[in-house]
């Protein structure tokens, strides 16, 4: 098991893809497969049943995973104690992004219902979650600056070696 983890933005579940087709691995993005169960998209599933709602089905949905796969999580997941324990199950991959990629990379976007707020507040977020991300990685591997390609071809460099 392969999980990815990292900020909103920092290339999860562009990577992870990558990642599953170069390793024949199946491929389990949580957002998309929570967007299944529920029938709605993310920020429809924020706005109507709020965040806590949110955290439930993806804590369940980690618990669950049973097969060998690569796993891109939503920014949020190492929030909670109990999902950085599930980690422990596979192995965890930080996707290390500056704030300065971040930004960039999610000036337009309008999907992530955390991801709101002047410049502040999204960078309080960002700063508050760093730790956990580094405590909870077995590697860290820095996205800025580089393609999805370039990337994926270093994980699988640093797992083999
Ligand atoms: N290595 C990269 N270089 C440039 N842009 C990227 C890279 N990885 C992802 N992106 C772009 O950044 C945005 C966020 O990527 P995404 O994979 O959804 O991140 P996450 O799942 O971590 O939130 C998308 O528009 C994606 O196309
Ligand atoms: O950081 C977060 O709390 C979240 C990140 C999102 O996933 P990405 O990290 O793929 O954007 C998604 O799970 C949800 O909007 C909450
Ligand atoms: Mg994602």
């Amino acid at each position: 098991m392969i999980f990815l983890i990292g900020f909103m933005g920092s290339g999860k579940t562009t990577v992870a893809q990558q990642l599953s087709e170069k390793l024949a691995l199946p491929l389990l993005e949580m957002d998309e497969e929570i967007e299944r169960q529920e029938g709605t998209s993310i920020k429809d599933i924020f706005s109507r049943k709020g965040e806590g709602y949110f955290r439930q089905k993806e804590t369940e949905l980690l618990q669950s995973i049973k097969a060998d796969s690569v796993v891109s999580t939503g920014g949020g997941v190492v929030e909670r104690e109990d999902n950085r324990e599930a980690l422990h199950m596979g192995k965890v991959i930080y996707l290390q992004a500056s704030w300065e990629t971040i930004d960039s990379r999610l000036s337009n976007d309008t999907t992530r219902p955390l991801w709101k707020g002047n410049e502040q507040d999204k960078k309080e977020k960002f700063q508050g979650r760093l730790a956990l991300y580094e405590r909870a990685a077995d590697l860290v591997v820095n996205v800025d600056d580089k393609s999805p390609e370039v990337i994926t071809d270093e994980i699988i460099r640093r797992l083999n070696g």
